[in-house]
């Protein structure tokens, strides 16, 4: 993990000298130098099967429930859940010009740069690594090619999950979204009941609801409007869907397309990852 935050970091700076024209030269020797460390690195990491701890990848368009899935896994494969997401509304509340300068960008449905997302990657790394942190599930990060060849230039990724829901759904996901503000927990106000797609069955999908402590805590992402969620969408398409292709080339994606909520998707994400349900994890709310 040291090597991949140090490797992150200089391609951040490489970036910002203006070095790399082309993604080719971005993780030169430095970065392919550390993916080998980093590899090196996951000898005494290996867990139980032998493997080293995973190195995954969530991607999805905005709503599609990214978080929701990659925290559960991080907790069953215990490994950190780092959200790129999560990070930038770490930095937008802390005072300052920065966040000023972010949440016109963040409040506006566009990605920030791939300078400033990979310095707040590196640092995340970084801490995780001071903590002894090993393997991670990334959610929402790489969001463009750019970052996806920087990511490759530094470390192996072992699996990509590309979640998909029908357009519809996920605007009503992204509107019903509430988070606990004393407690951080995340559920969704939604009850989505649409068509089935060519004959196919009707798709339901329950709200996830708060507890009765949390019920006049809630708040919604100021991100997560009609407007700025439909401009998110589309900056998924363009700019995200890519990301899809690269690791679809790569042999590393795998599409999953929900079923349904959380009660009926779960069970059939993880018999598509071939895990076992530990059953720990089917009433808790995330
Ligand atoms: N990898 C990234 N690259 C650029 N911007 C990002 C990235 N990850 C998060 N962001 C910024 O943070 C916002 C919120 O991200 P996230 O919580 O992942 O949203 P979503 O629900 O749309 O998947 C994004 O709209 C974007 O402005």
């Amino acid at each position: 993990m040291a090597a991949i935050s140090r490797a992150i970091r200089y391609c951040a700076a490489a970036s910002r000298r203006s070095v790399a024209a082309s993604s080719k030269e971005v993780p030169a020797d430095v970065a392919r130098t550390a993916a080998v460390v980093a590899a090196a690195r996951c000898g005494p990491e290996r867990d139980r099967e032998g493997g080293r701890r995973v190195q995954w990848v969530f991607l999805g368009c905005p709503g599609v429930g990214k978080g929701t899935y990659a925290s559960r896994l991080s907790r069953m494969l215990s490994v950190p859940h780092i959200a790129t997401g999560d990070l930038v509304r770490d930095a937008l509340a802390s005072p300052g010009p920065f966040s000023k300068q972010l949440a016109e960008i963040v409040n506006h449905g566009k990605l920030v740069s791939d300078e400033v997302i990979i310095n707040l990657l590196s640092k995340r790394l970084e801490e995780g690594e001071e903590k002894g942190e090993l393997g991670f599930i990334l959610d929402g990060f790489p969001r463009t090619i750019r970052q996806a060849e920087i990511l490759e230039g530094v470390t192996d990724i072992d699996l990509v999950i590309n979640l998909k829901l029908r357009e519809e759904a996920l605007l009503a996901k992204c509107l019903g979204r509430r988070m606990c503000s004393q407690c951080g927990g995340n559920f969704n106000v939604a009850s989505i009941d649409i068509e089935g797609e060519n004959g196919g069955p009707r798709m339901y999908m329950p709200p996830l609801l708060p507890p009765p402590q949390c019920e006049s805590k809630l708040i919604t992402r100021p991100d997560d409007t009609e407007e700025v969620v439909k401009e998110r969408l589309r900056v998924y398409h363009d700019l995200s869907e890519p990301v899809e292709e690269f690791y679809r080339a790569r042999g590393k994606l795998l599409e999953f397309n929900l079923p349904g909520g959380l009660p009926e998707s779960w069970p059939k994400l993880l018999q598509a990852l071939n895990l076992e349900d530990p059953g720990k994890e089917r009433s808790a709310a995330v």
